[in-house]
């Protein structure tokens, strides 16, 4: 059983730095199994920088990033060479872009894009590879008929899908996902939240979620953490900071998205 106060990620004074311009500074959380932590902030508040710092995509100027490493004592991100990062990363997190063609090989077939992070962990046997492709694809709600079928000849919603298979086929414990429902219509979008709070469930995911859209961070969060030129101006619980917001961003940027 999965103890679900386990911590999976904590972030202490992260600082980044483009020439004298602070895109994220002084910024600390913790998260742990089975928590959904949304960021919300305008555009330009520092999001995708933390999201990057904390995807190992962007070193960070300050601070550390400590995640849990099944099977090792926790880790700084940071703190390990590059070839190390590269190899503990798939074990250790997955990022959802917000255009998943950023996240999925769009030459190989819907079956290989789940199969591959798997290959790369070592898997090799080709008959197990393509069943668990057949199960994540019903995980995801993507008729197991186009296993062979190329990621170009799906809609953007079940490109979506089949990112988050991708991400997810490795069972990392934490998932970082930028923006995931960003540039979908409604209905599409509303079938993906869906999906992922089943997901979330499912597997007990400590989840960070970058959006700019309030309705989606209601629904998947736990918690929120509201930006502001680079800095954490406000958290807590998110029915807490959306129903009653206690800094005057917060309060604007409630009141802008229930004017709409
Ligand atoms: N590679 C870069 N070079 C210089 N400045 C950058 C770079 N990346 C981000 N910035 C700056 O850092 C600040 C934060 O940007 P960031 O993209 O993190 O914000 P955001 O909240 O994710 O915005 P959006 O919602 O529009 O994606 C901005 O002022 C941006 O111009």
């Amino acid at each position: 059983m999965t103890d679900k106060t386990e911590e999976i990620l904590k972030v202490e004074g992260l600082g980044k730095f483009f020439g004298d311009r602070a895109a994220c500074r002084d910024v600390s959380f913790s998260l742990h199994r089975g928590e959904v932590l949304g960021i919300v902030g305008e555009s330009g508040s520092g999001k995708s920088t933390l999201l990057k710092c904390l995807a190992g995509m962007t070193r960070p100027d300050q601070g550390t990033v400590t995640i849990a490493v099944p099977g090792q004592a926790d880790r700084d991100l940071w703190e390990m060479d590059e070839a190390e990062r590269e190899q503990l990363l798939p074990s250790m997190l997955s990022l959802i872009h917000q255009n998943a063609r950023d996240g999925l090989r769009l030459g190989v077939s819907a079956g290989g894009n789940i199969s591959e992070p798997l290959m790369t962990g070592g898997q090799r046997h080709y008959g197990s590879l393509r069943d668990v492709a057949l199960k994540w694809l019903r995980n995801v709600e993507i008729d197991q008929a186009r296993i062979d079928d190329l990621p170009q000849t799906f809609s953007g919603g079940m490109q979506q899908r089949l990112q988050i298979a991708r991400g997810l086929v490795t069972h990392p414990q934490l998932v970082l996902m930028d923006e995931p429902t960003g540039g979908l219509d409604v209905s599409v979008q509303a079938k993906l939240l869906d999906l992922l709070r089943r997901l979330v469930r499912e597997f007990n995911l400590a989840a960070v979620i970058v959006t700019h859209d309030l309705g989606v961070a209601r629904l998947l969060s736990d918690r929120l953490m509201v930006m502001q030129g680079g800095r954490v101006i406000e958290t807590g619980l998110a029915d807490r900071v959306l129903e009653d917001p206690r800094q005057a961003y917060t309060q604007l940027l409630v009141s802008s998205v229930l004017q709409v």
